[in-house]
């Protein structure tokens, strides 16, 4: 049940329709503005968090009109929402003055690259997609719970086996930091303006990785380079990619590593086998 009524006085959900309007404008694409207008969408969102998550101050990136910031105020203690969009923010200060008024609402005015974020349990959004990837690597060693909404493609690779076709270094990197799952698939008609592009929920629910790896940074790079060689064995990924990996002799590396894996491929590894390689790499060719 959702309500269409005066500000400030809501005991049901915000109407999205009615936020757009009252926000007094529309959503830009070139703004990257795409609203949820489906409530059976925006009331799943918050529950997609895992159970155990910290509800006590949840992050929202790109509030928009407010409609899941609406929802976040009912499932969270406080809430934090970056919106870079000046008419967006002060519509979202003017909303939920309530809220902002109980310091239970903080609206940061910037862009969520570059803005300082606050210590938050849980963020909680449906993103921007020009930004997707920048700023997932900016939430995922937070190590928090994410619930994130990306475009279907992208989505699909971070929750990715290997083996799959879409499996990649995004796969490797992003499960580095919790287990990924797609939670639902969001149709283009859940919003306005309609994007061109079909739209995922995805959860990451941080925990250790199953593998030890001792230089965070060279695993990430290790990954990132035999990834550009996908199509090559890894004995020749690890051969030409020394100027990506920063491996200063990387045949001492194919020299030391088992004959099983110098013959796979990239898409074949799983994170586990990555780390192992690293490891060796780190000692042999560092
Ligand atoms: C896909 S819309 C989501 C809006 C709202 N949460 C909803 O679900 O209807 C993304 C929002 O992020 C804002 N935005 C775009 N780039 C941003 C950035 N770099 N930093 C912060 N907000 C940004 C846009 O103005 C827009 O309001």
């Amino acid at each position: 049940m959702t309500s269409d009524g005066p500000v400030g006085s809501e005991s049901v959900a915000r109407d999205p329709d009615a936020l757009i309007r009252r926000a007094g404008a529309r959503g830009d694409p070139n703004r990257d503005q795409h609203f949820l207008v489906d409530d059976r969408v925006v009331d799943r969102i918050p529950t997609y968090l895992p159970d155990e998550a910290d509800r006590s101050h949840v992050l929202e990136i790109g509030g928009g009109p407010g409609v899941l910031t609406d929802r976040l105020l009912r499932a969270a203690d406080r809430v934090t929402v970056v919106e870079q969009d000046e008419t967006f923010a002060a519509h979202l200060r003017r909303e939920f003055a309530e809220e902002v008024e109980a310091d239970r609402l903080t609206v940061v005015e910037g862009d969520a690259l570059d803005v300082e974020l606050p210590e938050f349990t849980a963020c909680v959004s449906n993103l921007p997609y020009s930004i997707s990837s920048e700023i997932s690597f900016r939430l995922l060693p937070t190590g928090k719970p994410l619930v994130l909404m990306f475009q279907k493609e992208f989505g699909e690779r971070m929750a990715a086996d290997a083996g799959t076709s879409e499996y990649g270094r995004l796969s490797v990197s992003t499960q580095h930091y919790g287990a990924v799952e797609v939670c639902e698939h969001v149709p283009r008609e859940a919003f306005a303006p309609k994007p061109a592009v079909q739209s995922v929920i995805v959860r990451i629910t941080p925990r250790e990785p199953d593998y030890e790896v001792d230089d965070e940074q060279f695993f990430l790079d290790f990954v990132k380079a035999l990834f550009t060689q996908r199509r090559k064995t890894i004995r020749n990924g690890i051969r030409n990619t020394a100027h990506i990996s920063g491996l200063s002799d990387p045949e001492a590396v194919v020299e030391a590593a088992d004959e099983d894996v110098l013959r796979k491929r990239a898409g074949n590894m799983a994170p586990a086998d990555f780390a192992r390689l690293a490891r060796l790499a780190a000692e042999t060719g560092l």
